[in-house]
């Protein structure tokens, strides 16, 4: 299947006046600019098939946001090719906008001082949606998205799960089949950010739509996508499945222990304890030299036990440990 989406070899590198700090910084840098380059992405490759749902992660400054805006026409970057539903998105942006859907947690795009559905018709004469597919859409995405409530209201009064839902409605009334979702969950409440994400998965199950879905909010990633990519200092450290993500990075198990006398010293000889409160013991078990099964074997031997779990450290643990500790490098580079 030919690719939707075909990135090679991106590249985006920023001039930034260092001197631009305080009022002698500012007079001097009109006089004696100090240019730095900073290097917000480079040399990423990736292609998307119709139909998935991507990840696209990295920790703060890594060069998320600077590739979707590429990637949505916004910035042109420095280097590399991008081809995406068959567009080249900065030289053909006026008819590109019409393939894609982009929501952008950090602002709206929708009109500012206009009720929710004004915001809407105009995107349906700017996208010249025909009124019988905009109708079905609207009353569709109202429904799931529980928007009767604020339709009506302007833009500027919506709480901002109001605001996240409205952008979601706008981005895909046009139907695009290649969505960017550049954090579509910051700041809201569990419920709020559980709403928006069956909302996405519904989507994409029901109507094939290809998305990227950057995000710092790990749970979004583990019920939403399978593949991820990962990206450090504007480079790509990983494409994959986050299954494989976790095995391979963190074979840990971590034994959780409830004792029946709270006061036991328990020992597992060879087998670190990484946390006790009261009761509630937990060992750190390596998936190379531990053997489970023959731990609490010797556990429940030894000592009254209420209760036992066994379970992998969270994805947000392990993907912490990537970037803190530079487990992944640039391909090449390995
Ligand atoms: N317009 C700009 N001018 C100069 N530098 C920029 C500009 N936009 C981004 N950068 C720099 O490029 C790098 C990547 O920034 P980017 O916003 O793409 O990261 P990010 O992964 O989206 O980060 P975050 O998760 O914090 O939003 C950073 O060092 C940032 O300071």
């Amino acid at each position: 299947m030919k690719p939707i989406l075909r990135v090679r070899d991106l590249e985006k590198v920023f001039w930034v006046n260092k001197r631009r700090q305080g009022i002698l910084g500012s007079a001097l840098s009109l006089v004696a600019p100090q240019m730095e380059k900073v290097t917000a992405v480079s040399q990423v490759n990736f292609s998307l098939e119709p139909g998935e749902m991507v990840g696209y992660l990295g920790p703060n400054g890594a060069g998320k946001s600077t590739t979707i805006k590429i990637l949505t026409g916004l910035l042109v970057p420095s280097g590399g090719e991008v081809e995406a539903s068959g567009f080249v998105p900065w030289k053909q942006r006026q008819a590109y906008v019409a393939h894609i859907g982009a929501v952008f947690g950090q602002r709206t795009t929708l009109w500012w001082d206009l009720p929710v559905i004004d915001s809407f018709e105009l995107l349906q004469a700017m996208y010249s949606i025909p009124a019988e597919r905009f109708r079905r859409n609207l009353r569709e995405f109202t429904e799931m998205l529980e928007m009767e409530r604020f339709i009506n209201t302007p833009v500027r009064s919506l709480s901002l799960g109001q605001r996240m839902r409205a952008d979601l409605c706008a981005a895909l009334l046009h139907e695009p089949p290649l969505v960017f979702l550049d954090e579509p969950t910051i700041g809201l409440d569990v419920v709020a950010k559980e709403r928006i994400r069956q909302f996405i998965q519904k989507i994409h199950q029901e109507r094939g739509t290809t998305i990227i879905l950057t995000t710092h909010d790990l749970s979004d990633v583990e019920k939403l996508c399978s593949r991820v990519l990962i990206l450090d200092q504007g480079q790509l450290l990983y494409d994959g499945s986050l299954s494989a993500l976790s095995q391979r990075f963190d074979g840990r198990r971590l034994l959780a222990v409830t004792l029946a006398n709270p006061a036991e010293q328990i020992t597992l000889e060879g087998v670190e304890i990484v946390s006790r409160d009261g009761p509630r013991v937990t060992f750190s078990l390596d998936g190379h030299t531990h053997d489970p099964a023959a731990l609490i074997q010797t556990l429940l031997a030894r000592y009254p036990v209420t209760d036992l779990e066994v379970r992998r450290p969270e994805l947000e643990v392990t993907i912490r440990r990537i970037y803190e500790e530079k487990l992944l490098q640039p391909a090449g580079q390995a």
